[in-house]
């Protein structure tokens, strides 16, 4: 792991910094004036306008007299904000969730730079409605919600008209694009057009994290019809009313829009978001070594399933070393969990060689996955246990959940299934037989209803030693006596805000494993010695813009190492080599955006 000393140093360089300085802003070129920037979320301050820029834009008369500060702005919004959670105290969650999402929505139709500087500030509280879980209740209620675009659409439709529909896009550059098919969003299925909400969720993700300058950011849907039957049947649905394209016919709409952006961005990074399986796998091999761009799902999560992991190896008091000696679990063997398997063999190799012989297993809906199984899924096939590995044990094709816990007694147990309870009490109570003093469960599936188990009954059932694990945000668990049951978060948004991020600003022409390693083992490496002995995993969500820095330095790093790095902005490849470890950190944090208002000048 050379990595990992250098991550650790990046680390501490950045904790000095925890709040990034904000000098003054430097000035925003815009080409409006009057009425059409209060109407641009981009450049409007509402009241906040000062009375020369006021002069110099067009605006007088167009505003109220007094100028409000920022400050002023922030506390009246926080202030609505608190007082619609006080006064929808006691209503289902989901009303709760969606009145939250619709102020916060309300406010990034309006005024960006206010929307990230809450979004940021109130990270822990809001995350959970513009993310995940809510994003999924948004996506699943899209075509009722919907009041203003935000992002593109490119339908099956617009075949042969995407190259010339990418100038629509009103901005010169766009540094970060999340795109999705919408065919599996969440644990919640095909959602088609309305999946839009997630490459939504996820940038404001990047923009909070990663600071990534909103102006340089596009959420992307590729509309290629829907096989949801519901969606299709109702008359609201806003996509195109037709069954999925398939094949080459679905493969040349993502190719003509993989060429259009290349040719208006070419050093755009692009994060593939919520594929169904077949696609986030053939199109990860299809672009990869072409464009800049990674699958989150895939890539994302198994480098955040890895750093979780590593961190139980630390529970246990043991040495990284022996997480080749672990027993580990993973239950659902679709993008996500045949992303972490595939990770945490390769992890496995790099520490032991490779005849290492780890001692993972991987189970679907069919259950156990061994060689004997007929019609095999092919992404499955090289992960496959042969029947010499599992004979000793007991275990046969197909054996269920419960004889894999009881026979391997795992020390790790690990859902990426997307179906909701199936850790259920008799799963959970088995692993308290586990080999290690520590069992871990990751119930890592979206969201919240899909969960494998929730983290009252996995400290209910599974015991209080156990560490725990979850995709979606669960309250710490009340154990009693003054203890606490420590939930973790185990999300992708650990690692791609930073991936994203360090790919930009080292301008590599593609992503590379290295790179993907390099970023799970920096956040790996995070968490101290006495965070992890309190059952921390994952840092809090509240240090996500610190640890986002450290996996895009780490990230920057991997780039120049592999020699992939061809730089960015005025930052040429030779100056990049040539960066101490200091300087590249100092790099990215200065290229991080924070929300403050620029003085705007108005260009013609
Ligand atoms: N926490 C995170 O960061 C994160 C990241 C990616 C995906 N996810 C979640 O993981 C889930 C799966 O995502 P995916 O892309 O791999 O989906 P997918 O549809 O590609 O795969 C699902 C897999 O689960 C298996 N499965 C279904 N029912 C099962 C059962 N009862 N027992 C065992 N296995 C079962 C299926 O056979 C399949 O292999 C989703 O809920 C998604 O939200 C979470
Ligand atoms: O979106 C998330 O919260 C994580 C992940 O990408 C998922 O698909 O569940
Ligand atoms: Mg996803």
């Amino acid at each position: 792991m050379i990595m990992w000393r250098l991550a650790r140093s990046a680390a501490s360089n950045l904790r000095r910094n925890r709040r990034f300085s904000t000098a003054i802003p430097g000035p925003c070129i815009v080409h409006k004036r009057g009425a059409d920037i209060l109407h641009d979320p981009w450049f409007n301050k509402d009241t906040g306008f000062p009375l020369t820029e006021r002069d110099r834009l067009g605006l007088r008369g167009l505003l109220p007299p007094r100028v409000i500060s920022f400050e002023q702005q922030y506390a009246r919004f926080m202030e609505s904000y608190r007082s619609l959670e006080k006064n929808t105290q006691g209503q289902p969650d989901s009303v709760v969730s969606l009145a939250k999402w619709r102020i916060l929505n309300r406010l990034h139709d309006r005024n960006e730079t206010l929307y990230y500087r809450a979004l940021i500030d109130n990270i822990e509280d809001f995350a959970p409605i513009i993310y995940t879980p809510t994003v999924g209740l948004v996506c699943q209620n899209y075509s009722g919600l919907f009041r203003r675009p935000r992002g593109m659409y490119f339908s099956a439709k617009d075949k042969g008209e995407m190259m010339s529909m990418i100038y629509n896009w009103p901005a010169h550059q766009v540094d970060m694009i999340v795109l999705t098919d919408g065919s599996r969003i969440l644990g919640l299925g095909d959602l088609g057009v309305q999946g839009i909400g997630i490459p939504i969720g996820k940038l404001d993700m990047y923009v909070a994290a990663a600071g990534i300058n909103p102006q340089r950011i596009l959420p992307v849907m590729l509309d290629v019809g829907t096989n949801n039957q519901r969606l299709l049947e109702d008359r609201l649905y806003l996509g195109l009313r037709q069954p999925r394209l398939e094949g080459e016919e679905y493969l040349s709409i993502v190719d003509e829009f993989m060429e259009a952006v290349h040719a208006r961005w070419p050093k755009a990074v692009v994060q593939f978001e919520d594929f169904q399986m077949k696609w986030a796998f053939e199109t990860l091999q299809r672009y990869r070594k072409k464009f800049c761009m990674f699958n989150d799902d895939i890539q994302g999560t198994a480098g955040v399933a890895l750093a979780g992991v590593l961190g139980t190896v630390r529970t246990q008091g043991r040495p990284l070393t022996d997480f080749v000696n672990q027993k580990i679990v993973v239950v659902g063997a679709g993008s996500a969990g045949l992303g972490v398997f595939k990770m945490a063999i390769q992890a496995a190799s790099r520490m032991a060689g490779a005849g290492a012989k780890p001692q993972f297993f991987l189970l679907d809906k069919d259950g156990l996955i061994t060689k004997a199984r007929k019609n095999i899924d092919p992404a499955a096939a090289p992960f496959a246990k042969s029947p010499g590995e599992i004979e000793g044990l007991g275990l046969v094709e197909g054996a269920n959940l419960i004889e894999v816990i009881n026979k391997v007694k795992p020390h790790v147990l690990l859902g990426l299934s997307g179906v909701g309870g199936v850790f259920n009490e008799e799963v959970l109570k088995a692993m308290r037989e586990s080999d290690s003093p520590k069992p871990a469960i990751f119930s890592m599936s979206n969201p919240t209803l899909n969960a494998e188990c929730t983290a009252v009954d996995a400290f209910k059932h599974a015991g209080e030693n156990i560490v725990f694990a979850s995709g979606s945000p669960f309250k710490n668990v009340d154990l009693g006596n003054g203890k606490v049951g420590h939930v973790n978060q185990a999300n992708n948004m650990y690692l791609f805000p930073g991936i994203g991020l360090g790919a930009l600003l080292s301008g590599a022409r593609l992503i590379s494993d290295g790179m993907l390693q390099a970023a799970a083992e920096c956040l790996a490496s995070y968490i101290t010695d006495e965070e992890i002995q309190s059952g921390m995993l994952y840092p809090s969500i509240r240090s996500i813009r610190d640890i986002t820095a450290e996996v895009g330095v780490a990230v920057v790093q991997a780039a120049i190492a592999e020699e992939l790095a061809e730089g960015h902005g005025n930052m040429g490849p030779k100056e990049l080599v040539q960066m101490s470890k200091e300087e590249i950190v100092e790099y990215v944090k200065d290229n991080m955006w924070y929300p403050v208002y620029s003085p705007l000048v108005h260009e013609k």
